[in-house]
């Protein structure tokens, strides 16, 4: 299974923090993660093997939400910062009507993602 992490600048420890949180899940169901850049660089840090796309404003987004378009991404975890304002707008609510689309688990925030994550 396929997940896709992405956090803003402001998220990007609590990302880290929950990955380390649920290290274990994430072993044990064999998840492969992807991540737009700079969030894909951080997580590398904390020891997870993750496959990188672009950064979120060079258009890292769109590549994930071409990956669940096509059905190869079945889960989302995004960190937004509701606080901040981002030059690629356009792109985050693409990613997110797509996963609408295709009935795709998309989580915008730490909680959420915890309850996606125990449901797997
Ligand atoms: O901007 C982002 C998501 O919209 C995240 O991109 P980075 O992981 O490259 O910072």
């Amino acid at each position: 299974m396929e997940i896709a992490i992405i956090a803003h600048d402001g998220k990007k420890a609590e990302m880290v923090q929950f990955l380390n949180e649920h290290r274990d899940i994430l072993d044990q169901k064999k998840i492969s993660l992807i991540s737009t850049g700079t969030t894909g660089t951080k997580v590398e840090k904390a020891g997870f093997k993750v496959i990188p796309f672009l950064s979120g404003p060079l258009g890292g987004d769109a590549q994930i939400a071409a990956r669940v378009a096509e059905g190869l991404c079945h889960m989302v975890l995004f960190f937004r910062d509701p606080l901040e304002k981002h030059p690629h707008e356009p792109d985050i609510f693409m990613l997110m009507r797509i996963c609408d689309v295709h009935d795709v688990p998309l989580a915008t925030n730490p909680a959420t993602a915890e309850l996606l994550i125990k449901a797997l």
